[in-house]
Formats: C-alpha cells, structure tokens, sequence
C-alpha cells in the first residue's frame, strides 16, 4: 500500500525552478531512498511531502492526507529529522524527549527509548557535551518519539565518520524492523546500496529513475571489467578466444594478466568459454558494477566525492566518543 503518493510536484524559490513535476510513492514498510546531489531538489521534495514547504503545484498525500491543509493530524503520525536539527547546547537528553513527547497526543514512553537507543547513560547529559553518534541517536529517538508510522531521517550521516556512519545505518535498520517505514534523504551511495528497497535518484528538480538499487545498476548498461590470470603453462591468445563473444569491448594482456572489458552479460560467457577451451585461470575477480555507474550513466556526472571533504571551511567531523 502506498503511504506516500507524490504527483507532479513543482516548486520554484523566486524564479528558480527547483522541483519540476516530481512524481513518486513509498510502500508501507519500506525504507525509500532519496538519492540526489548537493542542490537537486530532495530536502525540498521532502520538507513538502512533511508539510513543512507549500507546492507551487501537484498533489501530496501522506497516510491519505493534505499535509498542508490536514497538517496538524498528519503530524501525530510521522517523525521528522531534519537536515540541519539543532538543539539548544544545554537542553539534557531526557528534557529533549520529554519536549518532543509532549507535542504528540498519543507519544511513546520516552524512557522505553532512552534503554532501546543505548542512552540510558546520558539520560541527564547535556547536547553539547554528546558525541556525534550519540546525538544521531538521539535525533532518531526524537523522530519516533510520538510512534509514527513513518520516519524521515535527511542527511542523517553526513559529517559522520565511518564507524559512527555504520553503526547509524544499523539503526535505520531496526526502525525498519520495528514496522516504520522510512523515508530516507541521502547523497550516499553506499548508504543508500546497503539500506534502502527503492531509490529515486532525483537531479536538477526531476525524478531521473526509480527503481531498487539492484534494478537501478542492472538498468545502467555500463562497461565493466574482468580480469584474470593464466594458469602456469597456459597461454591462449586471448583476443582470438574472446574478442568475438558477445558484449566484449575489449581484451588486453599484460604477462599472464587479462583484462577484459564489456557489458551485459559478457563475464558468463567470458568464463564458459574459457571453460570450453580448458584453459585453467586464476585470480579471478569481476569488478562490480556500483551504483554510482548507474548515476553516472543517468545523469551524466558522478556523486562520488560528495560532500566535500572538511577542510578549513566545512565542518569537522564528528566522531564517535568512548562514553
Ligand atoms: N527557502 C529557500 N529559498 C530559496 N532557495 C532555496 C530555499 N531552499 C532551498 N533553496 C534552493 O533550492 C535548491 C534545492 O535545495 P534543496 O535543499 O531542496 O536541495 P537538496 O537536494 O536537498 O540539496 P542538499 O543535499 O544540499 O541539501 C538549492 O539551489 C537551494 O539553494
């Protein structure tokens, strides 16, 4: 069933147009990416879909209901992280869920939370002095505090170092579990590869594809390659063998290194053939295809490397502390 029906969403700020007939929707139960670079349009795409920006034009429909005009009902049913979630530096872990329970009619037991999302120990500290890590924590027991059905968490890791990064999409992964669905903004892609059922790459204001992640990079006819060695003793001319199989682009022999290159199925029939012949190899090792091939050949540039890394003028970043 879909909790989230988003159609021909159109926003623009002045004269720029930043989201341009937006069309998506999100299943109950599922963790829903929104994959996108710095610019294109997802915070926006969200924070509508949340009630918290007016379309220009389109229809949005969360749980059944106007999250303009039917604002105050839809609230009582979603958690909001958003991007940039501040809370005062001194305000203390309990006191913050204690506010933020007091804004829903029907809100979870706080303390359930503090025990569930392993801050049962700051339960009295204050927000400045969290790490990282913790405050992400806290920022997700703050999205479920009111027992929504769904959660959006926007940029939840950015800034994050690796581990704490990998111990928060472990925590999107037991929200999921818990039955909320999730409605994921990310300019991750392994973030998003490890974590979300469907993606919608959005770029420039537009939906460029949706599809899951698996469905997005075997919808990207991209080159790729193999490579392996010969065996001792064996040395078939490669090119003649394999040159003429279908999807090979091309065959390259450095020694008894092979690289093939090609796309759609050519390994297969690179290795049967191989197999055919008798010819014995070793190292074997086929590098996969990523999802950032798959933005690559949709939009034309790549997400890698965003966001920029922190240097003088962007933000340190922030590491999980032993507690
Ligand atoms: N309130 C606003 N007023 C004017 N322009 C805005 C406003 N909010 C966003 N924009 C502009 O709209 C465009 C899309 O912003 P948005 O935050 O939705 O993108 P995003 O994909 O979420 O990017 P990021 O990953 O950087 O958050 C940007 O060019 C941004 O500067």
């Amino acid at each position: 069933m879909a909790i989230v029906e988003v159609t021909e969403l159109s926003k623009r700020y002045g004269k720029q147009v930043v989201l341009d007939r937006v069309s998506f929707s999100v299943e109950e139960g599922e963790v829903f990416g929104i994959l996108g670079p710095n610019g294109a349009g997802k915070t926006t795409a969200v924070e509508c879909v949340e009630g918290l920006r007016r379309p220009d034009s389109g229809t949005v429909r969360v749980l059944g209901l106007d999250p303009v005009g039917q604002g105050a009902e839809l609230r009582e049913h979603i958690g909001v992280q958003l991007q940039h979630t501040q809370l005062p530096e001194n305000i203390k872990v309990w006191e913050a869920l204690d506010l933020y329970a007091s804004f829903y009619a029907r809100p979870r037991d706080w303390r359930e939370l503090l025990e569930r999302w392993g801050l049962a120990d700051k339960r009295d500290a204050r927000f400045a002095k969290l790490s990282g890590g913790q405050k992400q924590r806290l920022f997700i027991a703050l999205a479920l505090v009111g027992d929504p059905r769904i959660a959006f968490l926007d940029e939840l890791t950015t800034g994050l170092d690796p581990q704490a990064r990998r111990a928060t999409w472990e925590l999107v992964k037991r929200v999921r579990a818990e039955g909320v669905t999730v409605v994921l903004v990310s300019h991750f892609m392994d973030e998003v590869e490890e974590l979300c059922d469907r993606v919608a790459v959005f770029d420039r204001g537009g939906v460029v594809a949706l599809d899951s992640p698996e469905g997005l990079i075997d919808g990207v006819d991209a080159e790729y390659r193999m490579s392996f060695r010969f065996m001792d003793g064996q040395a078939p001319e490669p090119g003649g063998l394999l040159g003429s199989l279908p999807g090979v682009a091309s065959v390259s022999r450095t020694g008894d290194l092979v690289v093939v290159a090609g796309r759609g199925d050519f390994a297969t029939e690179v290795t049967a053939s191989l197999a055919r012949e008798h010819v014995l190899v070793r190292d074997l090792r086929i590098d996969k295809r990523t999802l950032d091939d798959a933005f690559i050949a949709l939009t034309g540039r790549s997400l890698q490397g965003w966001p920029p890394p922190p240097g003088p003028s962007g933000p340190a970043p922030r590491t999980e502390e032993p507690s």
